[in-house]
């Protein structure tokens, strides 16, 4: 199986278009205040107009107000949204948009063992490496042995780069694999020779992987 990427946390038009071409599958986008790669709606918009058919525009929010994430939807007509905190299903859903549910690994797995029913209806869930109530996109990794089986397809996140991607993927299998620090030289700024080598190392390992 093909593992789809998700490059998260971009900031400028230039790394939106070298993701595309190296054929990423989605685009993460961070609404999430207080951190280093936080959008405005207008950066927002700017950079969601970069994203072609085809091509997933993920908008992703930690306990952001309901208008918040309203405005956003208006203006970029994301494809998914990304909830990183304690967002409730109801919230999660009212927006019209299907969403993805991110779930903190970093505090062991009591998270995961609740999400399958706490988010019936979240598309996907986001494995992520930081403890609960703290953002993410700090290259912090779990134990990839212990991933739960949470009936949907699942995104791994947290502390992955080119150089353990590999790994990662022959080990876990996920759906798809997500990154934000381990693809940048400066907090926000990608670093288009670590996203070439990040796709390259996914692509390694799907063609090593048995069918
Ligand atoms: O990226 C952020 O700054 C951020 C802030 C608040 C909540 C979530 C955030 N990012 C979440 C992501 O989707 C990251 O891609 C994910 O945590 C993986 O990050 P990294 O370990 O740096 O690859």
């Amino acid at each position: 199986m093909r593992t789809r990427i998700k490059f998260c946390g971009l900031t400028r038009p230039g790394d939106v278009r070298l993701a595309v071409e190296l054929g990423v599958d989605a685009i993460g986008l961070v609404f999430a205040a207080g951190s280093p790669r936080c959008l405005t709606p207008d950066q927002g918009a700017s950079l969601r107009s970069a994203v072609p058919p085809l091509v997933d525009a993920v908008a992703l929010f930690m306990d952001n107000p309901g208008s918040e994430v309203e405005a956003v939807v208006r203006r970029l007509k994301p494809d998914l949204l990304q909830f990183h905190g304690s967002e409730s299903e109801a919230f999660c859903r009212s927006f019209g948009v299907p969403f993805i549910k991110t779930v903190a690994m970093g505090g062991g797995a009591s998270d995961a063992a609740t999400a399958r029913k706490r988010y019936p209806s979240a598309s996907a869930f986001l494995l992520d490496g930081h403890a609960p109530g703290q953002p993410g996109g700090r290259g912090e990794r779990f134990d990839w042995t212990q991933v739960p089986s949470l009936g949907r397809p699942l995104f791994l996140a947290g502390g992955l780069a080119p150089a353990n991607v590999a790994e990662a993927v022959r080990i876990v299998r996920p759906y798809a694999v997500d990154v934000s620090s381990g693809i940048e030289g400066a907090p926000g700024l990608k670093d288009g020779g670590r996203m070439q080598s990040f796709v390259d190392e996914v692509r390694r390992a799907d063609r090593s992987a048995p069918e």
